[in-house]
């Protein structure tokens, strides 16, 4: 039923069926504990935000973001990163990168041993000054600087780039743009380049025209995809996204979130939605959705606000049965 329902849908969005079903698993980046809680009005306290991640730590996932070692002048919310980082129990078969704008980040997380880090930069001038207070140019500097460090502490590092379709203060961004930044990072060592649409501005055919580009300088296996929901075309761009062949994408639990420097973006693509439409598509990515929905009403319930994952919403009262 499922099956044929997930069928249809992508028949309507004609999307490639056959083209999907030979990836058979995907990788999901939880981004919740870090994108999802950054710009929540209400204090987390630490113990909730350990006892989230450990319950994240639950479910399956293989990568969760866990905090960001930002300037707590700019993002209060974080401002306990290395107590978040230290205080979680550690899964061998999980990653748990945390984001670093800058070198004081990248030593404040040395010293509490992460293993794998994201830094991020911005494919439009406007984002990139009122995120990071500097140029994408100088952005991408800053990043090699850190990179630079990482390398010899052996820590991954995985690369962002912000605003791949649209920014709220420049408007429409030109693929040339991202493609530029990707070149850039991934030429300094990242492992991944996870495009952000920051905004929630992309349709199937911007994204599909941004990935056909950027295809042209790079492989699938080196992208991942990164869609808020603000216009409500994530699982749709995500769908392309799998369509070209990228195979892990970002999503947070329960759609929390958004970026304190792009004014009404909402959260990311709920993670539940997508583990649904994946298990629809007979994709695997090794996540229980039972346990995921009970993490959801876990930190929307603390916060005080609804879910955004449709899901979610079906699915909690029949488990709570
Ligand atoms: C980059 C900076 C630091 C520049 O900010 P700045 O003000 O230019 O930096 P500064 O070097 O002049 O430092 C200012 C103060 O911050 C301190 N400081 C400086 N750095 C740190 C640090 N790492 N940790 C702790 N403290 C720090 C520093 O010590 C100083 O303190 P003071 O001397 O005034 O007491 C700032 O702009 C910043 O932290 N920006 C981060 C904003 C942010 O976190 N945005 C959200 C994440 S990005 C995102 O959500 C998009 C993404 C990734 O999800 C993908 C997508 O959806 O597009």
């Amino acid at each position: 039923m499922y099956h044929q329902l997930s069928r249809t849908l992508l028949k309507k969005l004609s999307i490639d069926v056959k083209l999907i079903h030979n990836r058979s698993f995907v990788r999901i980046v939880e981004v919740g504990p870090r994108d999802g809680l950054q710009n929540e009005p209400v204090n987390v306290p630490t113990k909730v935000k350990i006892e989230f991640i450990d319950k994240l730590s639950e479910t399956g996932l293989k990568s969760i973001e866990v905090t960001s070692f930002v300037s707590p002048k700019w993002v209060p919310q974080m401002k306990d990163s290395a107590e978040v980082y230290s205080g979680i129990k550690k899964r061998d078969d999980i990653s748990y990168p945390v984001l670093v704008p800058n070198v004081k980040g990248m030593e404040s997380a040395m010293k509490v041993g992460v293993k794998e880090i994201a830094v991020f930069a911005s494919a439009s001038e406007g984002f990139s000054q009122k995120n990071t207070n500097c140029s994408t140019q100088e952005g991408i500097n800053r990043i090699k600087e850190i990179i630079d460090i990482a390398i010899k502490a052996n820590i991954k590092v995985r690369g962002y780039i912000s605003c791949v379709v649209g920014c709220p203060y420049d408007g429409q961004v030109h693929p040339s743009s991202v493609t530029k930044v990707t070149e850039a990072l991934l030429s300094h060592g990242c492992y991944e380049i996870s495009l952000g649409d920051t905004i929630g501005v992309g349709t199937r055919a911007t994204i599909e025209s941004l990935i056909k580009d950027l295809l042209n300088i790079t492989t699938a296996d080196k992208l991942a995809i990164h869609c808020h929901d603000t216009y409500g075309q994530a699982l749709v761009n995500i769908c392309i996204a799998l369509e070209y062949g990228i195979r892990v994408v970002d999503s947070s639990v329960s759609g929390l979130g958004g970026c304190p420097y792009a004014r009404g973006a909402t959260g990311n693509v709920a993670t539940e939605d997508l583990v649904y439409m994946l298990n629809g598509m007979g994709i695997d990515t090794g996540i229980d959705l039972k346990k995921l929905v009970e993490v959801g009403r876990y930190i929307t319930d603390f916060i005080k606000k609804a879910t955004c994952s449709k899901v979610n919403n079906a699915l909690y009262s029949k488990y709570s049965k």
